[in-house]
């Protein structure tokens, strides 16, 4: 932290997303709280120009390499340190002047870098599930050997967390996790065949990044923050539910050992969790829409449909196996939803093919990183297979 002015300076990996022009709103809004010291994105090199020019950030970092020159004459008249290349994410993390990461970047891409920068003491603020799926054991054991804080960005595990202050020591019985179901809730096997793209990157309630909102329609979303809270507040299987609430007001729920439950509730607006992580544990007062149970008559409730939706239970099985396995379906599902995207592939074979993955993908019971990096590969090698 900026001691004299008491300004943290924040590093925002995958700025030109979703999560990423959100946190740059919220930093817009508070600049006696917050700056943005570091700014990277993989090659929209035209947002991260602008985003520069706007912010004016000690650094910024465009992973693809070809983009450099382009990005670095157009900051030549100013003072921003220009990088290029993927393992410049690794390295912008650890200036001394970074005060909090915000991985706001899609896919494994965030696993590295945020491993660099809690070896380096960062608060992480954490948006990339991806990182806690693929190796959620060892980023929170390095987390908690250097003291650093993993706070929760995603909304349902930002509720968790903000019911769980005051609560330290008192154990929970569950957790409860909503999930919006997506557009394609109450579709059958049959419909679900012919089902577009188009249709599944309509998400009901959030504007969010492509990969996400398919997530979100075939409910691995859901499967990937299973693990994701596995790893988060320490739980085991049996301590996480999922119950489809179609109109995303109730972020999640947790439940305690004397049965009482607490919900966090709000309009799903993600520059909530971003805020309050980023400001942790302060709250801000924003002008943000404020939710009004007059505009909601009914807040719904209902057992999520596996059959249908097999995603979510290839994860809950994922995290059964444990080892390398949640990171074979994340690899895999990483592949198949691009593959949807390029319209190869339909609706239902992704569910297919990451299961073929987690069957044939060599177990490891205690991984390493290399082994998780080996394991990512192979995943991704063998979904490829299944697609061509
Ligand atoms: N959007 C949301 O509301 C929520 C998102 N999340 C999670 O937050 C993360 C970001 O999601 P979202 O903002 O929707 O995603 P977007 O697709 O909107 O943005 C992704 C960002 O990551 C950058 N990026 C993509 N690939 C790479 C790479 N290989 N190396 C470096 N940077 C890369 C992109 O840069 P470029 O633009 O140049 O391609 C972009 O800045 C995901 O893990 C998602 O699951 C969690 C909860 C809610
Ligand atoms: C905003 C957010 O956190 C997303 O992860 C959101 O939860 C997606 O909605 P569903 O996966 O519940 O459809
Ligand atoms: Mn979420």
């Amino acid at each position: 932290m900026n001691q004299i002015k008491n300004i943290k300076r924040i590093a925002i990996l995958g700025s030109s997303g979703s999560i990423g022009t959100q946190a740059l709103e919220v930093i817009q809004a508070n600049p006696d709280k917050f700056k943005a010291e570091v700014l990277t994105v993989n090659g929209n090199a035209e947002l991260l120009i602008q985003q520069a020019l706007q912010f004016n950030p000690r650094a910024v970092v465009i992973a693809d390499e070809s983009k450099y020159q382009l990005v670095k004459e157009a900051l030549s008249s100013t003072s921003i340190l220009v990088f290029a290349g993927e393992a410049a994410l690794s390295e912008v993390v650890t200036f001394d002047t970074v005060d909090m990461v915000l991985t706001a970047l899609v896919g494994y891409a965030g696993l590295k870098p945020t491993i660099s920068a809690i070896k380096s003491k960062k608060d992480i603020a954490l948006a990339n599930k991806e990182t806690l799926v693929v190796a959620g054991d060892l980023v929170t054991e390095l987390a908690r050997a250097n003291n650093v804080n993993i706070l929760p960005v995603d909304s349902e595990h930002s509720a968790i967390f903000q019911c769980l202050v005051g609560e330290e020591h008192n154990p929970i019985e569950k957790i409860i996790l909503t999930a919006s179901g997506g557009p394609f809730r109450g579709k059958g096997l049959n419909e679900l065949q012919h089902v577009t793209k188009q249709q599944a990157l309509k998400h009901p309630n959030w504007s969010m990044g492509a990969k996400i909102t398919i997530d979100s329609a075939s409910l691995m979303n859901k499967g990937l923050e299973v693990i994701e809270a596995k790893w988060l507040f320490d739980l085991t299987i049996d301590q996480i539910e999922v119950v489809v609430h179609p109109q995303s007001i109730v972020h999640s729920l947790v439940q305690f050992t004397d049965g009482s439950i607490k919900a966090q509730l709000g309009l799903p607006d993600m520059k909530l969790p971003i805020q309050y992580a980023m400001a942790y544990p302060q709250r801000i007062k924003n002008v943000f829409p404020r939710f009004s149970f007059a505009d909601f008559a009914n807040l719904t409730f209902e057992a999520p449909d596996t059959k249908t939706f097999r995603n979510l239970a290839l994860a809950f099985d994922a995290l059964a196996i444990g080892g390398n396995c949640p990171c074979v379906i994340n690899a895999a599902n990483e592949v198949v939803v691009e593959a949807f995207l390029k319209e190869k592939i339909g609706f239902l074979q992704m569910s297919d093919i990451i299961e073929e993955c987690m069957q044939t993908v060599a177990k490891v019971a205690k991984p390493s990183y290399e082994d998780y990096v080996f394991t990512d590969k192979e995943a991704r090698i063998k979904a490829f297979e299944l697609i061509s």
